[in-house]
């Protein structure tokens, strides 16, 4: 059994052609797998589907074996924009999830507290949102999303608004968090040098369908210097092509 299965998935807003047209994808627990493609292929629908957040007009998700009705906790999402109450400091804003829930325990906390340190944000967890920099508010916003500890953890290109060098430097965190939890990651964006560097699978989304499943074969556990390397172009240019060659 798959831990995500998205089968013959159809979703259709009102008056328009299908925006998601018959998409099948699976995922194996563990794999982080990028879903890649131009502004406006569908990409965002596709994980509002993957979260339970729209429902398909035919076809159906299923998330461990059952079929996915609603978003609950074992969902986590960060979006682009980092998305933090400006009133709340950066430790409640990481236990946010959990307060919605329940008050906070110490041990949720500790989590949160531990969580901050991994990515580099030790001594910050007093600090409002507005004293930090971006890379830094995204960082709180991926702790957010970690702090239930969900299974699967849909990501809508949560890096894009960030320099290259923050990025690369969050890319990496993502990855050894992910890792080290075991953590099932489906992430949209349209930058082919990010999907291959983070992806060890790449579905390419053309007008609503899943074009092209590209496997990324590269060492783990990535490391920046695989950008230089000719493995690592050859794997852009392939995704490239295929982009292209979906568009003619
Ligand atoms: N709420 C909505 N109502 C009607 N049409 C919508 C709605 N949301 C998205 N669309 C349309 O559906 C199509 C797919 O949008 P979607 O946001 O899924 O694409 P995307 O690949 O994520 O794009 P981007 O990379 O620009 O975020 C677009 O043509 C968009 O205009």
């Amino acid at each position: 059994m798959a831990f995500l299965e998205i089968e013959r998935v159809v979703f259709t807003y009102p008056h328009r052609p299908p925006v998601v047209d018959g998409v099948d994808w699976r995922m194996q627990a563990g794999e982080f797998h990028c879903l890649l493609g131009r502004s406006g292929c569908g990409k965002t629908t596709l994980l509002q589907l993957a979260a339970g957040l729209l429902h398909p007009q035919s076809g159906r998700v299923v998330l461990r074996g059952s079929e996915l009705a609603a978003p609950g906790p074992q969902v986590g999402f960060m979006f682009q924009a980092p998305t933090l109450l400006d009133w709340l400091p950066v430790l409640g804003n990481v236990l946010l999830p959990v307060s919605l829930q329940r008050k906070p325990t110490v041990q949720d906390e500790q989590r949160a507290l531990q969580s901050l340190d991994q990515l580099g944000l030790a001594g910050h967890a007093q600090r409002f949102p507005r004293q930090l920099s971006g890379g830094q508010q995204s960082r709180v916003a991926l702790a957010r999303s970690l702090i239930l500890e969900p299974p699967l953890l849909l990501l809508d290109e949560p890096f894009a608004a960030l320099d290259a060098i923050t990025r690369a430097e969050l890319q990496d965190d993502l990855l050894r968090t992910c890792r080290e939890r075991g953590t099932t990651v489906l992430f949209v964006t349209h930058d082919i040098n990010e999907a291959v560097y983070v992806g060890d699978r790449i579905a390419l989304m053309h007008g609503g369908r899943i074009v092209d499943d590209i496997v990324i074969d590269l060492p783990e556990p990535r490391t920046q210097a695989l950008r230089h390397g000719a493995v690592f172009n050859d794997y852009c240019a392939r995704v490239r092509a295929s982009m292209d060659g979906a568009g003619t």
